[in-house]
């Protein structure tokens, strides 16, 4: 399953499961919102430490799902958990039509593990920063650096260059966290994601929220698309623990 999913009635979430090689249940994802009362503080996690280079941004891709912007060689940071991950990419998912919504992924990999590909397959081998981003009046000027991109990468499989940003400067002033073990919320949806969800989040204006729905899933030449509601249904803890940085 590579090119075939995305997030149409005859190809989006319901769908993917049939698809998947061997599987005999739906894989395990991150329900979409966290309920605070139901995650338990743990003192033993560190804090969130994320150190990035805006040297090792190199382009912004629509890849027909959303947009990611990868990143060349990786700025080190430590996982609050163990270890050292890296950043791969970062990309959003947005959704709802009335009250609208988006999320930030910073996609990092397991150095324990020799490359991205194989430290995918393993279930510490990647860690998922999410954030939330509210649709409120206050338009995010380091957000826009990313939107002014969205003209050359309107249509599937367009890219361009996006050298000198630094991811960082989408994260929240505060970094408290809740983390719990999940999946990709996209195919393969590979059980191999620590999530790391941010409690505080960032701002972004209705105007920029336009700019992300006015992307499209489509190609150029192809009947227009535009890129909404491109996320996975919020799926069940089955049990998996939420813990939280913070009390
Ligand atoms: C966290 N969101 S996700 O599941 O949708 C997701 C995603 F969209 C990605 F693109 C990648 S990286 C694939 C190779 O670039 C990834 F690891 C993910 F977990
Ligand atoms: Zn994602």
């Amino acid at each position: 399953m590579s090119h075939a999913w995305g997030y149409s009635a005859e190809n989006g979430p319901e769908k993917w499961v049939t698809k998947l090689p061997h599987r005999r249940w739906v894989p395990a994802s991150p329900p979409s919102t966290i309920v605070p009362a139901d995650a338990s503080y743990d003192a033993g996690l560190k804090p969130l430490c994320l150190k990035y280079d805006a040297k090792d941004c190199i382009d912004i891709l629509n890849n027909g799902h959303s947009f990611q912007v990868t990143i060349l060689t990786e700025g080190l940071q430590t996982d609050p958990i163990s270890g050292v991950y890296r950043l791969k990419q970062f990309h959003f998912h947005w959704g709802g039509a009335e009250r609208s919504w988006l999320r930030l992924h910073l996609v990092h990999w397991n150095t324990k593990y020799p490359s991205f590909g194989e430290a995918a397959s393993k279930s510490d081998g990647l860690a998922v920063v999410g954030v939330f981003l509210k649709v409120n009046r206050a338009e995010n000027a380091q957000l826009q650096k990313v939107l002014d991109t969205f003209d050359a990468i309107k249509t599937k499989g367009t890219q361009t260059t996006f050298p000198g940003f630094d991811p960082t400067t989408l994260l929240p002033g505060c970094l408290d966290y809740w983390t719990y073990d999940g999946s990709l919320t996209t195919p393969p949806l590979l059980e191999s994601v620590t999530w790391i969800v941010c409690k505080e989040t960032i701002s972004v204006s209705p105007a920029q929220m336009a700019s992300f729905r006015a992307l499209q899933f489509s190609g150029a030449g192809e009947a227009a698309c535009c890129m909404v509601d491109n996320y996975r249904p919020p799926q069940p803890l089955k049990g998996r623990a939420v813990k939280a940085s913070f009390q």
